[in-house]
């Protein structure tokens, strides 16, 4: 029978390659409320193009096609689907505002994972939303010729309501028990969640939609100002391959969970890299001078002089930059290292 073993450390995934990654991402959660005060219109804006981003690419990844035109009106809602991809697109659309507006209140668990996949297909009168899979279904790849190849055969039919109530509640003990970082509990639900492949159709989107529900529960929101999907879109190749090698073996509990946690947890890295860059400029903007000053020395590693600071910040006086780096010694802050010309100061890290 598959196993889901989530409160067990995986060895193959102890490794520096996704320590690292987990670390960097905690990083960025701790910058994340600085990233948040940046002025409301910009924050507003950028998760409005990511919603769009995000629902054009979930939906393209899985051969659902609008114009950028329409697909910005479906997803402000100034226009009604036309036909049936516009209908998915929709459906997107749906759950991605509930998820974002609700988050804290939707629990992990299958009744409501049906109902969110049902609001994936409300638009779609045809489509049974909100049911498992009534037969075996199969990921198929078809190449440049057309011809379709097979890329994993999923969990049975049968198996499937059995085996998505193990699932989630495998992952809501794993998580009360806070053993195990979440990072690498939500990557490893995505990837057996895709393994079960529950539904008929829809499964591709739910697997991204429910990797943003589980992001946001634990307060990593970076997935709402910059597109996660996109991310992912734009990396396919790396997708289709990481989850291959991740599901060899799967059936067996054989699998290798590292090339796909490792891919994931770079995605959602890469994310919060390009937040920090667009969102930083607007923060130290709206920052007093002197807490552009201490602002520094958590971004820069290694020492930074005077000058540095004045080079960095012309529109600071040198006596406001005195008067600053004075503040944050008394503080404890920063230390001063070297003398004379070469004296610098770096982050107090005691
Ligand atoms: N080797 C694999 N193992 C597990 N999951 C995979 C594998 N290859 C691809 N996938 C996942 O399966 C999804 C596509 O599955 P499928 O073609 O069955 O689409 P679907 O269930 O119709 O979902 P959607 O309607 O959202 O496309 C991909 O988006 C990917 O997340």
């Amino acid at each position: 029978m598959k196993k889901f073993n989530y409160r067990e450390v995986d060895q193959e995934l102890m490794v520096p390659e996704v320590m690292n990654l987990v670390s960097t991402i905690h990083g960025y959660k701790g910058k994340q409320e600085l990233f948040m005060k940046a002025k409301p219109d910009i924050l507003k804006s950028m998760l409005e193009v990511a919603k769009v981003q995000s629902t054009g690419a979930s939906n393209r990844i899985e051969g659902i096609f609008t114009t950028d035109k329409r697909l910005v009106e479906l997803v402000s809602e100034k226009a009604e689907p036309l036909n049936r991809d516009e209908e998915e697109i929709a459906g997107y659309r749906e759950v991605l505002n509930t998820i974002h507006e609700n988050y804290e209140h939707i629990i992990l668990k299958p009744n409501v994972i049906l109902q969110l996949h049902r609001d994936l297909y409300s638009f779609l009168p045809t489509v049974d939303g909100g049911k498992y899979k009534n037969q075996d279904n199969i990921i198929e790849e078809v190449d440049g010729k057309g011809i379709r190849h097979i890329r994993f055969k999923p969990l049975s039919a049968f198996e499937t309501p059995e085996a998505i109530e193990r699932l989630c509640t495998e992952y809501q003990e794993a998580i009360r028990e806070a053993k195990i970082d979440p990072l690498i509990l939500i990557s490893k639900f995505v990837f057996d969640f895709l393994g079960i492949h529950p539904f008929n159709d829809g499964n591709g989107r739910m697997s991204r939609l429910l990797t943003l529900l589980l992001l946001y529960q634990k307060g990593y929101f970076v997935g709402k100002y910059i597109s996660l999907e996109m991310l992912i879109e734009n990396s396919k190749e790396s997708y289709y391959r990481t989850l291959q090698q991740s599901s060899e073996g799967w059936y067996e509990n054989q699998n290798n969970y590292f090339p796909f946690v490792k891919y994931y947890l770079g995605i959602i890295a890469k994310a919060y890299k390009e937040f920090s860059h667009r969102v930083e400029t607007v923060v130290v903007d709206k920052m007093g001078k002197a807490e552009r000053v201490k602002e520094l020395f958590d971004r820069r590693i290694g020492k930074i002089s005077k000058s540095d600071i004045a080079n960095i910040y012309p529109d600071i006086s040198v006596t406001t930059i005195e008067k600053a780096l004075s503040d944050l010694l008394k503080e404890g802050y920063i230390k001063k290292v070297g003398s004379g010309r070469a004296t610098a100061y770096v982050k107090n890290e005691d």
